[in-house]
């Protein structure tokens, strides 16, 4: 079947990498049962995944259906450092995106390809928008847990009290979840929160809830049993994780990686089973020097082997550039790696890693149970430290290393030694390793045919299927001038609902 003849959906991402990820493995699923999928993000990141990855302009087969990349310019210069302030380039994708990404629609349309749904990831929510106003369906993807997405949600309707200027350290109980001590909350919900403007992002999504006719979360029905039949009462909720077992269609194939990974799994393969412990602590977390010195110790003190990440910062970022402490690569010689991106799912399934030092990301908590991989928490901020609280205290796969940013407490070497020993072996280390098990045998056999993740993936694309044909009989009638049609009604009601038609005085949108 050629893909002229497939349901097209358009997947819009925010440019960062735990939320590309996420996105594309949706990408994929879809695409192997029989969709067309163009998945976008900046050019700015969409250049960066081309020099990482195996990303040309062609079209990709992926189990029945195609995969395929169209990026679009964010409207600044190529060098611009206000791209490192979200707080700045939050407001530009929105003022951009609600032109361009119609464009891209009324383009897809004139070229055979009409677009019969739109997927977003948080942070980006004029997506729903853009859809809502070219009659299209639209979904979201929530890329974080379902615990995190009832307490944003509780949050936005005052439905319980959260941490407050006048009362900032109380608990925060929310129904068919533990009890979240007031720095277990997500972190972007602090008064105090230096990232406001995520906040902010996330409440944009909220406030647009009513709009994605489905919203799909990376978790599934036994990790999250209760809050998700709890949340499913009130949200259109179908949980499809974990998005990154795809078992119809290996990850390998298409990837979205800002930065080639260094190769280390030779190195890995020349170890001991379980004998490394792994440390990464995501994309965009920056730790302080002296905190990555006495990790560096502890790692050290401990005897065991250890792979880690240190990623180098983006330049106009404002982090400093970490060194290790004197000697310590000498010290360690080849008992410990060190890599500047590592192949991530590849590491973690590696028999000879036996834990995983990380800062609770979701993507790296999905990654690590489905590996079947303990983990010691090292969480900082946003969802993160809720993760740490699932991971530690529900889940059972980990070992608390410590509690956030907001503690501002330096974590000594000491304590990294302790928590290392506790995650590799004795009692506690085996009992997580069990329990680690359970939750890989579980994520199997969710997204295996029949199971309630791979169910709620064709569920959804049947959806899609069926809305589609609204859509093209809304417009067009029928699926052979559907595409004009659809391009005719972006140029003449699109755009003027959506604001400027110029960007920058170069991106001229109507014809
Ligand atoms: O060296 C690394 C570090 C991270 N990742 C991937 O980057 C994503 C990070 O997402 P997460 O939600 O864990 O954290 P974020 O970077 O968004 O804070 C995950 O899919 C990881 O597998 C990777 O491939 N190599
Ligand atoms: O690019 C940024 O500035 C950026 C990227 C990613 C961010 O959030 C991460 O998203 C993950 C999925 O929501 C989440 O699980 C992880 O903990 C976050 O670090 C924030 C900013």
């Amino acid at each position: 079947m050629g893909s002229e003849a497939l349901v097209h959906v358009l997947l819009v991402s925010f440019p960062g990498q735990g939320h590309v990820n996420p996105l594309l493995r949706l990408g994929k699923r879809l695409a192997s049962k029989g969709l067309l999928v163009t998945f976008t993000t900046p050019e700015s990141i969409g250049k960066a995944m081309r020099k990482a990855s195996n990303i040309g302009e062609e079209l990709s087969p992926v189990g029945d259906g195609f995969i395929r990349f169209e990026f679009f310019e964010d409207g600044w210069d190529e060098d611009e450092t206000r791209r490192q302030d979200l707080d700045q380039y939050l407001p530009q994708l929105e003022k951009v995106g609600k032109v361009l990404i119609p464009e891209m629609i009324r383009r897809n349309a004139e070229q055979g390809r009409p677009i019969s749904c739109l997927i977003n990831n948080p942070f980006i929510p004029w997506v729903s928008d853009v859809a809502d106003s070219l009659g299209l369906p639209s979904a979201m993807l929530w890329v974080q847990s379902c615990a995190c997405f009832t307490s944003y949600y509780y949050y936005y309707h005052g439905l319980v009290p959260f941490p407050s200027e006048t009362a900032m350290e109380i608990d925060v109980q929310l129904p068919c979840m533990p009890l979240l001590k007031h720095d277990e909350v997500p972190s972007f919900l602090y008064p105090t929160t230096p990232y406001p403007f995520l906040r902010r992002a996330i409440m944009g999504q909220y406030k647009n809830l009513d709009k994605p006719f489905c919203i799909l979360m990376d978790t599934f029905q036994e990790l999250e049993h209760e809050i998700i039949e709890y949340m499913s009462k009130i949200s259109p909720i179908k949980t499809v994780g974990p998005l990154f077992k795809n078992p119809k269609a290996p990850n390998a194939t298409v990837k979205g990686d800002f930065m080639k990974a260094d190769d280390c799994v030779g190195w890995l393969d020349s170890k001991p089973a379980s004998s490394i412990v792994y440390v990464s602590f995501g994309s965009v977390v920056y730790l302080k020097q002296d905190q990555w010195d006495e990790i560096a110790y502890g790692l050290l003190n401990s005897g065991v082997n250890f792979l880690w990440v240190m990623k180098p910062p983006h330049k106009d970022s404002g982090y400093e550039v970490l060194k290790m402490p004197e000697g310590f690569l000498e010290k360690a010689g080849d008992r410990g790696k060190v890599v500047q991106w590592s192949p991530q799912e590849q590491v973690l399934a590696h028999p000879s890693v036996a834990c995983f030092v990380t800062h609770c990301g979701w993507n790296s908590t999905m990654e690590a149970l489905t590996s079947g991989m303990p983990v010691v928490a090292f969480p900082q901020w946003g969802d993160q430290v809720t993760d740490a609280k699932y991971l530690v205290d529900v889940f059972k796969v980990g070992v608390r290393m410590c509690r956030g940013e907001a503690e501002n407490k330096l974590i000594t070497r000491d304590v990294v030694e302790q928590c290392l020993r506790e995650a590799t072996s004795g009692p506690k280390a085996e009992e997580m390793k069990q329990n680690a098990k359970k939750w890989s045998a579980a994520a199997e056999a969710v997204v295996a045919e029949g199971g309630s993740s791979d169910r709620n993936i064709q569920a959804f694309v049947d959806e899609v299927k069926r809305r589609s044909l609204e859509v093209l009989a809304a417009s067009g009638k029928s699926t052979a001038n559907g595409g004009a049609d659809l391009a005719n009604k972006v140029a003449g009601n699109g755009v003027a609902e959506l604001g400027e038609p110029k960007v920058n005085g170069e991106l001229k949108v109507v014809s």
